[in-house]
């Protein structure tokens, strides 16, 4: 088959499934059915998704997409990080992407320098500046979480990873709506305050049908740079306590690390190394877990 008449890719109508213009429906009409449909043909191309979420904020939902992220692109693999904390997005500050997105572009994303297998997209590309509130209720928030899948040109994917603001709110409904197979990595610190709103971010996952790759435990311990001690931050065993109780796995426990806050706080987070940070030397086993489970 030649490569003109392959329309594999091609969006398929909601109503009729004839592909480009084999479709009598009018899309003039309903805009919403073809944008529908060529989400789900972008879909069809990324093999797995996976929605970091909790229901507490600051317990480093950001910086576990981020440094996941990270790690599977070192790894070769084939990585999208899209940032839908619509009200507080970050995803950008910590990777160092300052510059606005070119309004010429086609493809929508950004890419990081050294890590051009990483395609990156927030909300914050698109706003005047980085000062500027985000100020939408649901429906825009729906609208634009479909256009981040439908408009940007995300190609062929083995992981997309998707960054959801703290809550129980629009945008993990949103992501779920559009993204029905996306399945969750939930972020908790051991503390219980923190523990009592994840369990709400298990009931929604539950609830709402959404698969739970495992639970993630961040700022565990600190490890003391001089002796090498490990110092209980929190109350210890918080996550591993939730998981057994939720029967949920506990995917891994990440250090509080320095390191991360300095270059995240400095757009380089990508200049962490595993063997100077023990948070991201933590993701070397955290990602085994996790392709292991996705390839089964
Ligand atoms: N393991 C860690 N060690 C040290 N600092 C951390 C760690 N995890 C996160 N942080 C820091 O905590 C702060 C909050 O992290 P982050 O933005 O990732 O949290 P969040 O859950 O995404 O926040 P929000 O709820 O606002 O979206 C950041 O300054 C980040 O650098």
């Amino acid at each position: 088959m030649s490569k003109s008449s392959d329309k594999s890719h091609e969006p398929s109508c909601s109503q009729c499934g004839s592909k480009g213009s084999g479709c009598e429906h009018s899309h003039d009409k309903h805009p919403e059915h073809f944008e529908k449909a060529l989400a789900r043909s972008t879909l069809n191309r990324i093999q797995h998704k996976f929605l970091v979420m909790s229901g507490k904020g600051g317990v480093g939902k950001s910086s576990v997409a981020v440094a996941l992220a990270m790690t599977l692109a070192r790894q070769g693999y084939r990585v999208g990080l899209m940032d839908v904390d619509l009200h507080g997005p970050n995803v950008l500050r910590m990777l160092g992407l300052n510059k606005p997105l070119d309004p010429t572009t086609t493809h929508l994303f950004f890419t990081v320098e050294g890590l051009e297998n990483l395609k990156v997209v927030s909300v914050e590309a698109f706003m005047p500046d980085r000062e500027s509130a985000v100020i939408w209720r649901g429906p825009l928030k729906h609208q634009a979480i479909q256009q981040f899948i439908s408009d940007v040109d995300w190609g062929e994917l083995d992981y997309l990873i998707i960054d959801a603001p703290p809550g129980t709110g629009d945008e993990p409904l949103s992501v779920i709506q559009t993204i029905p197979e996306a399945e969750a990595i939930i972020v908790t610190t051991p503390q219980e305050i923190s523990l009592a709103d994840v369990r709400k971010s298990i009931d929604f996952c539950r609830k709402t049908n959404m698969a739970i790759v495992g639970l993630v435990e961040n700022m565990s311990r600190l490890i003391c740079p001089g002796c090498g001690k490990e110092i209980r931050l929190f109350s210890s065993g918080g996550g591993q306590r939730l998981a057994a109780a939720a029967h949920v796995p506990l995917l891994g426990s990440l250090p509080f690390d320095p390191h991360l806050v300095e270059l995240a706080d400095m757009g380089r987070i990508t200049q962490l190394q595993p063997e100077e940070s023990p948070f991201l030397k933590a993701f070397g086993e955290l990602v085994k877990g996790i392709t292991a489970k996705s390839s089964q």
